[in-house]
């Protein structure tokens, strides 16, 4: 079952259009994350899929209903993870998820959930004496309290370092093993290409490319790229008809050959480097060094785009 359903979505702003005619679907049980630079659409997105905002014009469903007009019946079915501002400062955590459960007919006790988020040490604390990460699992724990069907988290881990990061990713990985399905936004490719189960690149307002992250890698991301430090410059002695360049650039599996020196970079797909070290070792060149790169979400956006993502960040 599709737990959201976007056909066509626009939302302008005056002259912006910050969403421009994006369609795509969540299914029951998936991380699904929409990733883009900043300002690419998709907090406006989010915020009309939330019910938060309407569209200007196209369709949203959420778990077969309207997020607008059945926005009553979405708030005990979805989680929408709180902007800070939305706790008094001075509130305990533990003060929070009472009154927060208060709300509900059956909330998941509260305080199994701050073990689960690792904070059950919190439930003392002041919300303005947490630090960044653990008010990021207070919110969160808050949008879980209901046990909702679907949970919405926005810009999960900017601010955080990337220790926290590292341990939210966990966090969010545990929300949906327990049955909750997950959409998030995030301009960190690393953290899609970590989390999310298929990720939809947004790019000024459009959806660019949707697939489970491997396939968006295989399909878009270009060739791998192997640096390797030879103990002695590469052969060429032409009468003996021995040239490594062009011994390794007719291999199959290699895209491209960059000599240097001692050092040899070469590009391939599939297991190029497996050819090229067999090839090297039947040349009885040795090699001292070796370092791989694999190609990653980084490289799908700007193969699609010809910007570069980071450039673009400012947090
Ligand atoms: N209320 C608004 N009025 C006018 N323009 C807006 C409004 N909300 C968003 N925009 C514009 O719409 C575009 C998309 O903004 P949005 O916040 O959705 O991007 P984003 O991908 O979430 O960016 P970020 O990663 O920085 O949060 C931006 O150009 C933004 O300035």
């Amino acid at each position: 079952m599709s737990v959201v359903v976007c056909e066509e979505v626009v939302r302008r702003f005056g002259a912006v259009t910050a969403v421009d005619g994006v369609s795509f679907q969540v299914e029951q049980g998936e991380i699904f994350g929409l990733i883009g630079p900043n300002g690419a659409g998709k907090t406006t997105l989010l915020n009309c899929v939330e019910g938060l905002d309407r569209p200007t014009s196209g369709s949203i469903s959420v778990l077969g209903r309207h997020p607008v007009t059945d926005r009553h019946e979405l708030t005990l079915r979805t989680g929408v993870q709180l902007q800070t501002a939305a706790l008094p400062p001075r509130i305990t955590v533990a003060e929070a998820m009472r009154l927060y459960s208060s709300l509900y007919k059956a909330p998941v006790p509260w305080k199994e959930l701050l073990a689960t988020l690792g904070i059950a040490g919190k439930q003392k604390t002041t919300v303005e004496r947490l630090s960044g990460g653990e008010r990021q699992r207070v919110f969160i724990a808050l949008a879980l309290l209901h046990k909702p069907e679907v949970v919405f988290l926005d810009e999960l881990t900017t601010a955080l370092d990337p220790q926290a990061r590292l341990a939210m990713w966990e966090v969010v990985k545990e929300i949906r093993d327990r049955g909750t399905t997950v959409v998030l936004t995030t301009h960190y490719m690393e953290e899609a290409e970590h989390l999310c189960d298929r990720v939809g690149i947004i790019d000024h307002g459009s959806i660019i490319a949707l697939d489970i992250v491997p396939a968006l890698i295989r399909d878009h991301a270009g060739d791998a790229t192997a640096r390797l430090t030879l103990t002695q410059p590469a052969p060429v002695n032409l009468d003996r008809g021995l040239d490594l360049e062009l011994e390794l650039e007719s291999i199959d599996t290699v895209t491209k050959v960059q000599p240097d020196g001692k050092y040899l970079t070469v590009q391939g797909t599939g297991g190029f480097l497996q050819d090229v070290l067999a090839e090297l070792t039947a040349r009885d060149v040795r090699i001292v060094d070796l370092r791989t790169t694999s190609p990653g979400l980084e490289d799908v956006f700007l193969n699609l785009t010809g910007r570069a993502m980071r450039t673009e960040e400012q947090s």
